[in-house]
């Protein structure tokens, strides 16, 4: 069943323009003149129960005025939304009781408090029991290892500590949606692999839906199944991770390296590079097999080392934003490209 259907759902913000100078500014009080900008632009995408999606764009694609579309922070210009069968504006108030949300750069932790007591309050915000939001509060904390971290102020957590606390503190009324922009901003390697891991297992403990906005291909590959990349307001891509993968990795790159200089005509694939003792291969498996290519590579010298890599998801993702600035088709564009690397 879908958690989330929006249908041509557009926003227009209207902007005074600021003239330059002091004269400038004078005119501009006694003559605004204004712009509009097309933040979000006839998008239109479902999500089912229990999917995770990254939503995903360069700055200023449009991400963040979606999610807050969907969470009611914002009023649509036109299109409609239904979040768990709710419209956000008109139904705000129960929509909350249904959704979590964590922005990365904004905190909903009392900066000054510790934890426990921003989880006590939004237990009360959300008229959880006490018995029952104890449990809970106990549940998250074990989880997301917070317990030595409950009665310390959350000015003196370090950042990786303070985003688990406000996961945990989104997730307090159990929502079936979580919106999650930007969660592991800022964070080291061992940090962000703990939060990825936080969200696959309440996604698998708890069914909850999440939608997730990242710059980082990390949090993407290793734990969205699906991913709507934006830009300019308009969706350039609706795909799997698995078929993204799977139609924009069908080239390899291997680096071979021989004890003595190669001897080598290969047919079926071309060499990217030639560095004496050193080839750097390209096959695109859709026509040569890796054994084929590999046992090719074999009769050519004594092989020292070989690697065999996928192009980056962060190059392709990069060509898909190039691209569709510039109004190509992402498929075929990005095709093209890889052709031609
Ligand atoms: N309150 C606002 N008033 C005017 N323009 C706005 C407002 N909020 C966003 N915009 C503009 O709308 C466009 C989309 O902004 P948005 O913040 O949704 O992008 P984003 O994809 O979340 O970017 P980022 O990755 O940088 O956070 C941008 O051009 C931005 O300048």
């Amino acid at each position: 069943m879908e958690a989330i259907i929006v249908e041509k759902l557009t926003k227009v913000f209207k902007t005074k323009i600021k003239r330059e100078g002091f004269k400038g500014s004078i005119r501009s009080i006694l003559k605004p003149e204004f712009k509009e900008i097309n933040a979000v632009n006839e998008l239109s995408f479902t999500v089912n129960e229990g999917e995770i999606i990254a939503f995903i764009g360069p700055n200023g694609a449009g991400k963040s005025t979606t999610i807050k579309m969907m969470t009611g922070i914002l009023n649509p210009t036109s299109g409609s939304i239904s979040v768990l069968g709710l419209n956000p504006i008109t139904q705000r108030s129960q929509l909350s009781y249904r959704i979590g949300t964590v922005f990365g750069q904004k905190s909903q932790l009392w900066f000054h408090l510790p934890p426990i007591d921003t989880f006590k309050l939004l237990g009360s915000i959300y008229e959880i029991d006490s018995k029952k939001l104890n449990q809970r509060i106990s549940y998250l904390s074990e989880v997301f290892e917070l317990r030595d971290l409950m009665n310390i102020p959350v000015r003196k957590l370090s950042l990786g500590q303070r985003i688990r606390c406000e996961i945990a503190a989104s997730l307090l009324h159990k929502p079936d949606i979580i919106f999650l922009d930007e969660p592991t901003i800022g964070l080291d390697v061992v940090a962000k692999q703990k939060i990825r891991e936080l969200i696959r297992l309440m996604n698998k403990e708890e069914k909850t839906t999440v939608f997730l906005t990242s710059h980082d291909i990390g949090d993407i590959e290793q734990v969205c199944k699906r991913v709507i990349i934006i830009n300019n307001g308009s969706i350039v891509l609706d795909e799997s991770v698995k078929n993204l993968k799977h139609n924009y990795f069908s080239k390899k790159i291997v680096g071979i390296r021989y004890y003595d200089k190669p001897q080598y005509d290969f047919k079926n694939f071309h060499v990217v590079k030639d560095s004496g003792q050193s080839l750097k291969i390209e096959i695109d498996t859709a026509i040569t097999s890796i054994d084929y290519a590999v046992s090719q590579l074999m009769k050519a010298g004594k092989v020292a080392d070989i690697t065999i890599e996928d192009i980056p998801l962060e190059e392709v993702i990069s060509m898909i934003y190039r691209q569709s600035d510039k109004g190509d088709d992402a498929y075929e564009s990005v095709q093209k490209i890889l052709g031609s690397i």
